[in-house]
């Protein structure tokens, strides 16, 4: 198998070349009833077989949620497996939301799993949570090295809640960083030196308003949740992100799969979302 190309990278072309639009896979129980399939595996399969069909050769990012294919045990795994395969066929990226984060002696077996060239859920990226400290996360730092993979760790994310944890400032730290300020760092310190884009970002959610505050320059990607149902839209990026919107990755889930299952109404509503992005933020 030959080499990949660092994801931040690749990333980077593939935002040139297809907007920077990351569409979230996100099978969820209502979604699956509103587009008239049971709530079972072969439901499942349907509405992931109809998202790839309609966008996998468009959209530069998808995000499946594995949370949503694990409901349903091995066999919505497989599910997982065929499509990871088949939207990285269709030269898309999959940033795989699985959000794992352990002791590094078990963060190894994780980044094992969908980070190694040859594991069956094999993905370009992997979302991973830094709250056992960032140096619990090297495993998987190294490895997506190797892999030519690239990470997003939560930093500031999209729900409320996040904040009592993220903007938590750090009694031991001289600078009296919150939590946030100084996964970012850490992601900084990563990145330093990778053109055009280091691969290792940080998860900050679009629904933030204004972040100032935090240092988002990390020569990483920036991923973007909490367009569309979370009530953030395209428009607000640049008021929360600054000058550090040309390394966002705007991520929407339900605001594009709740057009579905119609595969033009499903096109027309990630096209839509691709051209208020474009319009917000130049790219
Ligand atoms: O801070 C975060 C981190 C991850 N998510 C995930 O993104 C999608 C959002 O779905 P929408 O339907 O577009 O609201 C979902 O998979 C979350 O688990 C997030 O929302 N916020």
């Amino acid at each position: 198998m030959s080499p990949l190309e660092p994801f931040g990278a690749r990333l980077r072309h593939a935002m040139d070349a297809r907007g920077p639009l990351c569409v979230g896979i996100d099978p969820h129980e209502a979604l699956l009833s509103a587009w008239g399939l049971d709530d079972d595996v072969r439901g499942l399969e349907r509405f992931t077989r109809t998202v790839i069909d309609a966008l996998a050769g468009r959209v530069a990012v998808f995000k499946p949620q594995s949370a949503f294919f694990e409901r349903f045990g091995s066999r919505g795994i497989a599910v997982l497996e065929r499509a990871v395969a088949d939207l990285r066929d269709a030269g898309a990226l999959v940033v795989m939301d699985a959000k794992r984060g352990d002791i590094g002696s078990t963060m190894s077996a994780y980044a094992e799993t969908f980070l190694r060239k040859d594991a069956p859920l094999f993905a370009d990226a992997l979302t991973v949570s830094p709250y056992l400290g960032y140096g619990s996360l090297k495993p998987a730092v190294d490895l997506a090295r190797e892999s030519g993979c690239g990470l997003f760790v939560l930093a500031l994310t999209s729900n409320p809640e996040g904040a009592e944890v993220q903007r938590a400032v750090r009694a031991e730290d001289p600078a009296g960083r919150t939590v946030a300020a100084t996964v970012l760092a850490h992601l900084a310190a990563d990145n330093a030196g990778e053109a055009p884009l280091g691969s290792f970002g940080a998860v900050v959610g679009a629904t933030l308003g204004d972040l100032s505050s935090f240092d988002l320059d990390i020569n990483g990607p920036l991923l973007a949740p909490g367009i569309g149902a979370q009530g953030a839209t395209p428009a607000d990026l640049p008021a929360v992100f600054g000058e550090a919107v040309r390394n966002v990755v705007p991520s929407v889930s339900r605001g594009v799969l709740r057009h579905g299952p119609d595969t033009a109404a499903l096109r027309a509503s990630a096209e839509r979302y691709a051209d208020e992005v474009r319009a917000a933020i130049g790219a």
